[in-house]
């Protein structure tokens, strides 16, 4: 628990004011109930056997008052504890995935899409009760139980003595449930986490499930989770419910002994009744509020684990570290010298150098797996090299920040990521929309005659993932918002293998007129695309194998083919 409070202690401390006033609240409901079993005791004693006609009006209009006063501390400190628990999660959520987007894309490649959903969702809504509703609740309960012992023990102190002493014999089995609870709630949230990585896949999967008649055993498997899902909340149920009868049987025997002992006093003229009278309904409301806080140190068992599960996010570091250069353009020369990497075990690249200057376009080719996209990616500094260095004007990449080697260089891959936007929002990604720039960077694509047709033009909403364009259109959209980024490196990684013969020259002859002041790589398969190359690399197994011309490789490529 402490160290729940010290990760979350941060986002705590802005509130102090809140809490204050929330805890002013609570004083005034826990006041105004303490005060409300005090009054039983002249209403017993001065109405009914006093006969004070007097305070037959007085002290019914003082319980109203006490009762009214009761409701505004209750519904301020709701208030409260609401405005500090909403505002504390919606910070935690930005931090966590500001944080989550700083970490490398390995990170995004181990972990499923649907468990940090459910982290950055589910486990930091667990948080919020812990940092705002169970920490209000339990000094609001706290506060009662305070002014609740005050009333009873200023009855009658060893009758106090009898009634409470039960309370320990409660505190094994509690500590039980706790330990029980909070391994309970750790195989809940992982199991929320696989339901949510299972949903999310099948969202993402829908073709593919469809096509193959998978909609069964996708629903079989849902299925399975949820079941697991379900017997874990039962688990929960049955044993966080053995609070409630706990206390209830330590509390009746507590009445039991009360009643006993204060029924004698009574009987034999030490007590009256009114304060016999008080001190029971002290007594009865005061186990009310101990059972809550039992409740509360329970039910933190979710947010401690929640905490702790975004803890590890949190926890986690980098490994590609920022440079503090600021990229400057232009860019003269990209080398990669003697670059290899490995991803966990596997060996991808393997000593590899190449060099492309200013106003040259080189391609890349090579069998799949070789690893032409594991190269282009360390320009990025998605991935760092194990070994070797990526230089551009002749110093280390390493050595830029990140934002600045991004900003000057632009890659078009294989999956093409379209936003649910509208196309010029798509095509101007991450920059002002200038409409003249997006229709220009959509003709230089190919893709103004399509734009063009559709009734609000570039204005038109594209689906999520682009499921209203066709793989063609997808491509030249995202060739598009290369051309519109106007870097000084464009990378095009099977950036044409959607295109049809007649899009491909067209968009070839785009990238020929847009290469003056540029640095460009193309990764291809096609001929035609190659041919716009002046030295093409041929890639295998990681290793640069023969560094040649467009014609010599394609008629290297040709024999092959006919041999
Ligand atoms: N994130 C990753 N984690 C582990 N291994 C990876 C990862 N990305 C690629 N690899 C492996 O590295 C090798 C090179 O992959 P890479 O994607 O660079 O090849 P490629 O030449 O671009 O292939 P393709 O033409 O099919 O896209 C392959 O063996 C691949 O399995």
């Amino acid at each position: 628990m402490k160290s729940f409070y010290a990760r979350f202690y941060p986002y705590i401390k802005d509130y102090y004011f809140f809490f204050f006033c929330a805890i002013c609240a609570s004083a005034l409901n826990a006041g105004c109930t303490a005060s409300a079993t005090y009054l039983v005791k002249p209403v017993l004693d001065k109405i009914f056997t006093e006969k004070d006609a007097a305070m037959l009006l007085l002290l019914p209009a003082l319980f109203v008052a006490t009762y009214f006063g009761k409701s505004v501390g209750a519904y301020a400190q709701n208030f409260f504890v609401n405005y500090i628990g909403l505002d504390i999660v919606r910070k935690i959520r930005e931090d966590v995935l500001a944080h989550m987007l700083r970490l490398d894309l390995e990170f995004f490649n181990k972990m499923r899409k649907g468990e940090l959903i459910a982290r950055i969702t589910n486990d930091i809504g667990l948080v919020r009760a812990a940092v705002s509703n169970y920490f209000a609740d339990f000094m609001r309960e706290s506060l009662t139980i305070i002014g609740l012992l005050c009333v009873v023990i200023y009855q009658n102190p060893r009758l106090a003595f009898y009634s409470l002493v039960v309370l320990p014999l409660a505190v094994l089995p509690i500590l039980i449930i706790i330990r029980h609870l909070k391994r309970i709630s750790r195989k809940t949230q992982e199991k929320n986490s696989d339901i949510t990585a299972k949903i999310s896949e099948v969202f993402n999967n829908t073709e593919i499930i469809k096509a193959n008649n998978g909609e069964q055993i996708e629903l079989e498997h849902y299925k399975r989770e949820n079941h697991h899902f379900f017997k874990l909340g039962i688990k929960a149920t049955l044993i966080g419910g053995l609070n409630g009868p706990i206390m209830e049987t330590l509390g009746a025997i507590a009445i039991g002994v009360v009643i006993f002992v204060g029924g004698s006093e009574v009987i034999a003229g030490n007590m009256t009744t009114g304060e016999f009278g008080s001190f029971t309904t002290a007594l009865f409301m005061l186990y009310t509020p101990i059972k809550r806080v039992i409740g509360i140190i329970t039910s933190f068992q979710d947010a401690l684990v929640g905490g702790e599960r975004i803890g590890q996010i949190l926890d986690l570091r980098p490994s590609i570290i920022d440079g503090n250069t600021i990229l400057q353009a232009p860019l003269q020369e990209l080398s990669i010298n003697n670059v290899h990497l490995h991803y966990d075990e596997v060996a991808a690249l393997n000593g590899v150098s190449l060099a492309v200057k200013r106003n040259e376009i080189v391609a890349l080719v090579g069998r799949s797996g070789s690893g032409k996209s594991s190269l282009v990616n360390m320009i990025l500094r998605l991935y760092d090299p194990s070994s070797g260095e990526i230089t551009i004007n002749g110093t280390n990449i390493k050595h830029f920040t990140q934002k600045s080697l991004r900003d000057h260089i632009t890659i078009v891959t294989q999956r093409i990521f379209i936003f649910h936007d509208t196309i010029a929002a798509n095509v101007a990604y991450g920059q002002a929309i200038d409409e003249a720039r997006v229709i220009e960077s959509l003709k230089k694509a190919q893709a103004w005659e399509f734009v063009e047709a559709c009734e609000n033009g570039i204005y038109t909403m594209l689906d999520e993932f682009g499921a209203n364009l066709s793989g063609g259109q997808r491509q030249r959209i995202a060739i598009a918002r290369a051309i519109y980024r106007d870097c000084d490196v464009i990378i095009f990684d099977e950036a044409t293998s959607a295109l049809d013969i007649h899009t491909e020259e067209a968009v070839r002859e785009s990238i020929d007129t847009i290469k003056k002041d540029k640095i460009i790589i193309l990764i291809a398969h096609r001929p035609s695309t190659i041919s716009l190359a002046s030295r093409v690399y041929c890639l295998d197994n990681g290793i640069i194998t023969d560094i040649t011309t467009p014609q010599g490789f394609l008629a290297r490529d040709e024999i092959r083919h006919n041999a």
